[in-house]
């Protein structure tokens, strides 16, 4: 469903991701994982279109991202890391326009939004201005605009980045609702007991390399390590540090 072919991005003569192939299967919900700076958030970037990639190419359904977004954009559903919106919209007004901007006949959209609004715990701020809202709210709202068109397949960067226990739990469950729904997940985390609860599999990204890919159990057996993905994923990283220093 998602294909990277040896897609790379240099800032001048900087590597930020070095070529990246790799395969995601349709209904999986696959975890990018990596410290900070090691190229994730450019690497989804070039999945929106939103960056050009330097080499390579990555394809959702069949289509290049780069060369086709808007027909990607029809299948995906997208939560920036912040996601941003008009401060003086309300909640139901946003929704009303992410699907009016999908297609949907403002009857519809209003039928969409109202929906996602209930089942994302948002009725009774739907006529607040997005601007009051908490980041935990705001990143319910990403997510429902993200889901507004019923997509695919859902690239989200960073889910629930500084959301407290509850609001996290919250998401995580959304998000496991969509899988349960046949939604193919690409999702990029440094949280990694999120990443163990919600993922099929996860890939490990560090100085803009993929280190690792597989299951849990396979990362086990391949590192020698025991333990939580926590324990892997420190041995995973430090032994590729220590790679990059030699
Ligand atoms: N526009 C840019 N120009 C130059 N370097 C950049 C630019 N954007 C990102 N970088 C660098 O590329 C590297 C990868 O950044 P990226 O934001 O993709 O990392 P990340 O894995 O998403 O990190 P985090 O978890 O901290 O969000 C970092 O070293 C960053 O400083």
């Amino acid at each position: 469903m998602i294909e990277f072919q040896g897609l790379s991005k240099v800032y001048g003569g900087f590597k930020a991701v070095k070529p990246l192939t790799l395969s995601v299967r349709r209904g999986e919900v696959f975890g990018f994982l990596g410290p900070n700076g090691a190229g994730k958030t450019t690497t989804i970037r070039m999945m929106m279109g939103i960056l050009v990639p330097s080499a390579g190419q990555v394809l959702i359904d069949g289509l290049d991202c780069h060369a086709e977004p808007a027909e990607v954009k029809r299948r995906v559903g997208y939560l920036p890391d912040t996601p941003i919106f008009y401060d003086y919209l309300r909640g139901r007004e946003i929704l009303q326009f992410v699907a009016e901007m999908h297609g949907y006949p403002r009857a519809e959209a209003a039928e969409r939004g109202a929906r996602l609004l209930a089942e994302f715990g948002l009725e009774e701020a739907a006529e607040d201005y997005a601007v009051n809202y908490s980041l935990g709210m705001k990143k319910r709202l990403g997510l429902a605009c993200a889901l507004i068109h019923d997509p695919a397949v859902l690239i989200l960067d960073e889910p629930i980045n500084g959301l407290d226990p509850r609001a996290s739990r919250e998401v995580q469950e959304r998000l496991l609702a969509a899988a349960a729904r046949g939604v193919t997940i690409f999702v990029s985390t440094h949280l990694l007991a999120m990443a163990e609860k919600l993922c099929d599999r996860v890939g490990i990204i560090h100085h803009g390399q993929l280190v690792a890919t597989g299951t849990l159990d396979q990362l086990r057996a391949d590192a020698s390590a025991s333990g939580s993905l926590e324990d892997v994923f420190l041995k995973i990283t430090s032994e590729a540090e220590r790679e990059t220093e030699q």
